[in-house]
């Protein structure tokens, strides 16, 4: 289990995470969500002793990473997929590091197995893709077998396949009774993956809940309603008052108005709805809003007719200028979006 209580980190002026508190419990994948610089990385690494809390603290299993009897058996982490000798081979890096902590060759030759990279093992880490990297990286923080897995964008520059692996790697290291805390901004992944969620915003928690609750917070509920008398329901919702637009040839999309009322009017005037299905918002709206405020960094809007770009809250300019505020941001690209960092 991991306790993050009241943690608070600061470098200078700047509060990267501040007087935060959760707990990742055993048996269940926590996903670690906020924007660029929220605070994410900063609380993983005070969980693994690379940084000291200004104030607050971070345990795992009750101790702090510096107390640990055995570290590598009670916590795993992926934090930086390039923190390994790059002139060494994958499989030295690997043995080292068992070496070191006791564990025998033979669980080397399993995480390797585990991880997809027995073909690659013996080539030097410098000539590794960033999704070998990536699962070298896993490969050593499952070497101890730990209770505990902390993984800081793991799914980053892997591809689908790899995308799933980790998805199913994670189920069952839960499923296996253990703590599994993961960050990643692909949204639709972690709504397939993460059990828990906890949404931090400017080093701040936003939310603290299961994915259900989370994904109830939506403050657009709608509901999608089919009838063969539409047009007599339509007029029916808006003497009432309540927004919808058409959907098809039958349907109604309808806002704001609970999926039994919905129903018991249609009841009260001898209306058949054959469709009444209230609209699950997915982990990305419901995401978007919450941390609408919370940017830090944010993009402008591509405007893909004469190539300008439009500075957020700003008018349009031809080229997009170097703002010391957005420095940490990644150049436009064509298509209008942030590119990968
Ligand atoms: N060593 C440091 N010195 C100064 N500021 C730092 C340091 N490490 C992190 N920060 C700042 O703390 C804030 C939180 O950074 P952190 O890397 O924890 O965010 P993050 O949520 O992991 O972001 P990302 O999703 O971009 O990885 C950022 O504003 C960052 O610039």
């Amino acid at each position: 289990m991991l306790e993050v209580s009241q943690l608070t980190r600061q470098y200078g002026d700047k509060t990267a995470v501040d007087n935060i508190s959760f707990t990742v419990p055993n048996g269940k994948v926590t996903g670690f969500l906020g924007p660029n610089g929220a605070g994410k990385s900063t609380t993983m690494r005070m969980l693994m002793g690379l940084e000291h809390p200004t104030s607050g603290s971070a345990l795992i299993d009750g101790q702090k990473y510096a107390s640990l009897k055995s570290p590598l058996s009670t916590v795993g982490a992926l934090l930086d997929a390039k923190a390994m000798h790059p002139g060494r081979s994958g499989l030295q890096h690997l043995r080292s590091l068992a070496l070191t902590h006791g564990f025998p060759k033979k669980r080397v030759d399993e995480v390797i197995e585990m991880t997809g990279l027995s073909a690659v093992a013996k080539k030097k880490v410098k000539g590794f893709s960033l999704g070998m990297g990536q699962r070298m990286g896993i490969a050593g923080a499952l070497l101890g077998d730990p209770q505990n897995v902390i993984l800081d964008e793991p799914v980053n520059g892997l591809d689908p396949e790899g995308v799933i692996w980790v998805r199913n790697l994670a189920r069952h290291l839960a499923s296996e009774g253990k703590t599994v805390l993961i960050s990643s901004h692909l949204m639709s992944e972690m709504s397939q993956t993460a059990d828990n969620l906890v949404v931090i915003g400017r080093g701040r928690i936003l939310a603290n809940s299961s994915m259900q609750d989370y994904l109830k917070l939506a403050d657009d509920q709608r509901v999608l309603v089919r009838t063969d008398q539409r047009d007599e329901f339509a007029s029916f919702l808006s003497q009432q008052g309540v927004n919808f637009s058409p959907v098809e040839t039958d349907g109604l999309m309808v806002e704001h108005t609970p999926a039994r009322d919905l129903a018991s009017y249609a009841l009260d005037r001898r209306i058949l709805l054959h469709e009444v299905t209230p609209q699950v918002a997915t982990l990305e709206q419901v995401y978007m809003q919450m941390t609408r405020d919370e940017v830090e960094y944010h993009s402008g809007d591509f405007n893909a007719a004469n190539g300008s770009v439009i500075a957020p809250g700003g008018s349009p300019s031809q080229a997009p200028q170097a703002d010391p505020a957005t420095m940490y941001e990644s150049p436009q690209t064509p298509w209008g979006q942030k590119g990968s960092n």
